[in-house]
Parts: C-alpha cells; structure tokens; sequence
C-alpha cells in the first residue's frame, strides 16, 4: 500500500488496489447506461450471432493457451502500445490460441469495448471479456460486443452477485470465468457453480504474484472444473510448472505483447502444453 492508500484506507475511501479500480469502474458504468440504457444494450445482446461454446473448447487435449491484448496494468504501466488489437488476435490465433482475453478497462489497462468488437471480428475462437464486471449491464454489453466468456472476480463480489452475474452470463449462452486467489474464494466459486475457475498468481490488492498459488488452489478442485492458471507466464517453463499442477489453460498478458513475434510466442507455448512429456489434467 502507498501512503496516500493508507491515508485514505482511514477515511473510508479505497483500501487497497482492487476497491480503487473498482470505484472507477462503478463511476464508468453509470457514464455508460446514462447514454445507452440498459434496455438497448439488452436489444444489442439479443441480437448478437450467438456465443461460441468456451467451455467445450478449454477441454479439448492439450494445455490450453489464452492469449491476452493488454496496453497497460496497475503494477507495470505501460506495456505494449497495440494500435490495432485486432490485427495482434489474428496472430495469435494463428499462432495457436484456443481463446483471446480482451481487457476492457480503460483507466488502468489502457483498454475499450472496442477493442472487443474488433477482436471479435478478426478471430473464429472464443473471446473472453477480461473486464472488472459488478453488474448486469455490463454482461449484456460483453455480449452486445460479441464476447463468449465473461470474467467475475470473486474478491470483487458478494457471494449473491457473484450467483447472480454468473447466471445472467450462462443465461445470456456465455460461459463464466470465475477468477479465485485463495482456498476460501475458490469454495465460494464452487458454490456459485462455477465450471471454469482462473486461479490468478496476482492478488488484486496488493499486485504481489506468487506462482505457488495455483499449486495449492487446483488440486482441491473438481476433475469437471477447467482449470485455468491466470498471470506470471513467462514462458513454456511456467506453462509446464502450472500443467504439472493441473492447469487445463494458462492466461498471458505481458509474456505476448512484449514479444517481436507474439505469434511465434503464443505457438512456443502452444507447443509445450502439446508435448508428450507435458502432464495432462486428470478427468
Ligand atoms: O500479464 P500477465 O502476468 O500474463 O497476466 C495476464 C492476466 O492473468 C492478468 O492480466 C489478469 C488476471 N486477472 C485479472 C483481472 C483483471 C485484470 C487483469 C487480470
């Protein structure tokens, strides 16, 4: 925590990384559904081509890679400039990704339901909203901008949100992805019935990764949940490390866009969650 966080923490202002972030994403939502309200963005969801299956493309042999668009993140600042997301989504489909994560934040992560729109036109694979979501609204709008997944952060959420947004997401045909950092938000996705859970390395408050989170969290998981190890990935040796722990996927930001070739990257790692010597998740 920095000193103005703990100067603010005492007066009720934001206590840590993740409540900052959020009390500007509540500001931006509210920006939003006083221009396009609630109803229309439903009509746009509505009539959206339908979801793609991401649940049954994350369990399909092979660790899974999901690649990410990021500019921009609390703990690095800039990372990447990437003036045309789309144009990078096709290259890593190309090089292999079974889905691509767009962050759709603007004022930490540098990123817009544009850029969604954009990868969604560009890619045939699954496309997850990689966005702080506290409400309905916005899971219409992943859907109005053609995303399949939706990310939900459970330290973000009361138990009964967390059930409710995660209904409305498999309602609207998209699947859940249901993001833990420790033992007791991992039983609480459970209970909300969550089949795919990311187990994040970063903790959202403090930005500290620790590797050795996922090791800990998946085992107790069940075999129908995909498994999914979010952050840290900086090449095929973490990839192999989360894989001998059970990971079906692993989510990459920074590891890609800072790459000549994030093409080449994303098949590197495509390939090592492929190679025979890899462990596969047991089912
Ligand atoms: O850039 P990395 O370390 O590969 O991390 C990617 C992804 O896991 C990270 O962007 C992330 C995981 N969970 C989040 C929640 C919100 C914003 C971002 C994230």
């Amino acid at each position: 925590m920095t000193s103005d966080q703990q100067a603010e923490a005492g007066t009720g202002g934001p206590q840590n990384v993740l409540e900052e972030i959020l009390a500007g994403v509540r500001e931006d939502v509210a920006a939003r559904q006083e221009k396009v309200p609630l109803e229309q963005v439903r009509e746009l969801a509505a009539a959206a081509p339908p979801a793609i299956d991401a649940y049954a493309a994350l369990r399909k042999p092979g660790v899974a890679v999901i690649a990410e668009v990021k500019r921009s993140s609390p703990s690095k600042g800039a990372i990447a400039d990437i003036p045309d997301p789309a144009e990078l989504a096709g290259e890593y489909a190309a090089g292999g990704a079974r889905c691509i994560s767009v962050l759709t934040e603007g004022r930490w992560f540098g990123g817009s339901l544009a850029d969604l729109a954009a990868v969604r036109q560009s890619v045939g694979i699954p496309v997850l909203r990689k966005d702080f979501v506290i409400s309905s609204y916005q899971v219409h709008e992943a859907r109005a901008h053609g995303a399949d997944l939706v990310l939900l952060i459970v330290a973000a959420l009361e138990q009964n949100v967390l059930v409710g947004l995660l209904e409305r997401i498999e309602s609207l045909g998209m699947t859940a992805l249901v993001e833990v950092h420790n033992e007791e938000e991992a039983d609480r996705a459970l209970e909300a019935n969550a089949k795919v859970i990311g187990v994040n390395a970063r903790d959202l408050r403090t930005l500290e990764v620790d590797r050795s989170v996922f090791e800990r969290i998946a085992p107790g998981l069940p075999n129908n949940v995909v498994k999914i190890a979010e952050s840290g990935v900086r090449g095929p040796h973490d990839l192999i490390r989360y894989a001998s722990a059970g990971a079906d996927a692993v989510l990459v930001g920074e590891g890609l866009v800072t790459q000549k070739s994030p093409r080449d990257a994303v098949a590197e790692l495509v390939n090592a969650g492929n190679h025979p010597a890899t462990p596969r998740p047991v089912r």
